[in-house]
């Protein structure tokens, strides 16, 4: 058993971080912060206009000062973004004050998942697949690096996929700082 205070979920863009996150928050009793969520409404602006305002670096400071602001509290899941795990101070928060859950998907589910979306900014270009798996690439060792836990999701309904990582947390986590 490993114990925590908050619940984080990594893994790359179209993983189903927000989703899930919004389904599990509500089974276990904890409270959703969607890191992108909350830096958008500190800033008044959408991720998209951060990226084109500020560049990838000022949306990554404002990411870096909001995970850690969230991760002070108790009881919280935090939905990252996708390349939240990219910072070593980040990733080194996540683990000293979370219990971390990574959600792996392949790039064929996440090019029928964001088919439409405009609004991630890396996706914003014809060759998706390409950066989708440039992205993997880099980025999978640290979500394994992060992970306190591996859950799968493919296949199965964002709402499926809940109950069944309720049932895996169940033997896994212990919430810091609950009352029994
Ligand atoms: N398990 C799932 N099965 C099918 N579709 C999913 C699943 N999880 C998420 N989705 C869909 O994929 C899209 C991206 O999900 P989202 O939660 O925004 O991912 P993330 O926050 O990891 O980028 C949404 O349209 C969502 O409805
Ligand atoms: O992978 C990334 O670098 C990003 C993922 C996005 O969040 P999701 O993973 O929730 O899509 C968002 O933070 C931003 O567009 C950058
Ligand atoms: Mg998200």
């Amino acid at each position: 058993m490993n114990p925590a205070a908050n619940l984080v979920l990594v893994g790359p863009m179209g993983a189903g971080k927000t989703t899930l996150g919004r389904a599990l928050a509500a089974r276990l009793g904890l409270r959703l912060q969607d890191v992108d969520s909350a830096v958008e409404q500190e800033a008044g602006a959408s991720v998209t206009e951060l990226f084109a305002r500020e560049g990838e670096a000022g949306f990554r400071a404002r990411e870096k000062a909001m995970l850690a602001r969230l991760l002070k509290g108790e009881g919280v899941l935090i939905a990252t973004g996708g390349g939240a795990v990219l910072d070593a101070d980040n990733r080194q928060a996540m683990r000293a004050r979370a219990f971390v859950v990574y959600l792996p998907v392949d790039v064929a589910t996440q090019l029928v998942r964001l088919t439409g979306d405009g609004s991630r900014p890396l996706l914003a270009r014809p060759d998706r697949e390409q950066v989708l798996h440039d992205l993997a690439t880099a980025r999978s060792p640290l979500y394994r690096e992060v992970a306190d836990l591996v859950f799968d999701t493919h296949g199965l309904a964002a709402d499926t996929a809940a109950n069944r990582l309720v049932d895996r947390l169940a033997n896994h986590w212990t919430r810091q700082g609950a009352t029994a």
